[in-house]
C-alpha cells in the first residue's frame, strides 16, 4: 500500500504553510521528513493522516491494505499519548477494543505487539513506572497493535535522552526490517534521518517546499555498522549544508515573533 503526498498546500488563515508538496510513501519504505524549524513538517504528517484537510492538493492510499490491517495508518507521538490510569496491555489494548475482534483474538494481538516491543515483562506496569524510552515503546506496540501498513511518526524519539534513542533506532531498524510495514518520519535529527529512512524529503523553510528527496542506498543493517560512519557522517553534513541556511533565517524568524 502506497501513501501519496499529491500536490499538497496548506494555509492557517493567512499563514502559507505548505507549498505544493508531492512525494509517495511506498509499500515497506521510509520516508524521512526533514526541514527548518516550522515548516510545515507536522502539518503535512496530520494531513497525511487525514487528520487535516488541505486547502489544496490531496493525501491518498493506494492499493489494498495488509488483509488483516485494522488500521492502515497509525501515529507514533513525541509525547507517547499514552493513557495513565491504564497500565500497558491496556494502552496497547485501546485502540482494538471498538473493533470486530473477539477478546481472544485481541488478547494475541496485543501478545504480538508486545513481545515485539519487548515489552511483554511490563505489561501490567503502568507508564509513570515506566522510563521514557519503555513508554515510547508501548506506544509503538500500540501502533502495532493495529498492523499498520504505514506509521506516522511525529518526532518520536525527541524526547529520549541520546543513549535511549539510540537503543529505540536499532528497535525500529528490527521492526522494519521485514518490509511489511512503512513509515513517514518526521524528524529535527538529521542522524535518525540518515540511519533509518530509504528516502529523506527536505523541506524549504515555510511554506515548506520540496527543496530536495535524499535517496539513501546502503541497507539500514549496513548503516549500523562501523566501517558506514564515514559515509553516514557525509550523508548528514550533505543534509545539514541544504537546511543550514534556511534553519538560521528560521530560527531568527521565531525569535522576532
Ligand atoms: N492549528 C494551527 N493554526 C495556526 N497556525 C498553525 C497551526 N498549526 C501549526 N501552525 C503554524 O504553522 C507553521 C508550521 O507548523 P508545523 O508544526 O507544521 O511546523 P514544523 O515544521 O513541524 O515545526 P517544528 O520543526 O518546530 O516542529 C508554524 O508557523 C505554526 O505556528
Amino acid at each position: 500500500m502506497d501513501l501519496i503526498a499529491d500536490h499538497i498546500s496548506h494555509r492557517f488563515g493567512e499563514l502559507a504553510v505548505l507549498d505544493d508538496v508531492s512525494f509517495t510513501v511506498g509499500s515497506g519504505e521510509v520516508v524521512a521528513i526533514v526541514g527548518p524549524s516550522g515548516c510545515g513538517k507536522s502539518t503535512l504528517l496530520s494531513i497525511l493522516g487525514g487528520l487535516l484537510q488541505p486547502t489544496s492538493g490531496a493525501a491518498e492510499l493506494r492499493g489494498a491494505p495488509p488483509a488483516d490491517s485494522l488500521n492502515p495508518l497509525t501515529f507514533v507521538f513525541q509525547d507517547f499519548a499514552l493513557l495513565p490510569w491504564a497500565n500497558v496491555e491496556e494502552n496497547v489494548e485501546f485502540p482494538l477494543l471498538h473493533t470486530q475482534l473477539s477478546a481472544a483474538a485481541r488478547r494475541a494481538q496485543v501478545d504480538d505487539a508486545l513481545r515485539r516491543t519487548g515489552l511483554t515483562d511490563f505489561r501490567k506496569a503502568h507508564p509513570k513506572q515506566l522510563s521514557g524510552g519503555m513508554r515510547q515503546r508501548v506506544g509503538i506496540s500500540r501502533a502495532l497493535a493495529v498492523k499498520p501498513a504505514i506509521l506516522l511518526m511525529d518526532e518520536p524519539l525527541s524526547a529520549l535522552d541520546s543513549q535511549t534513542r539510540e537503543l529505540l533506532m536499532e528497535d525500529f531498524v528490527r521492526l522494519l526490517a521485514d518490509g511489511a510495514m512503512g513509515a513517514a518520519y518526521v524528524t529535527h535529527n538529521l542522524e535518525e534521518a540518515v540511519r533509518l529512512a530509504d528516502r529523506i524529503v527536505v523541506l524549504s523553510r515555510r511554506p515548506g517546499r520540496i527543496r530536495e528527496v535524499v535517496s539513501i542506498s546502503m541497507t539500514r543493517a549496513e548503516r549500523g555498522e562501523a566501517a558506514a560512519r564515514g559515509k553516514m557522517l557525509d550523508l548528514q553534513n550533505q543534509l545539514w549544508s541544504l537546511i543550514r541556511t534556511e534553519a538560521i533565517d528560521a530560527e531568527r524568524e521565531v525569535q522576532h515573533a
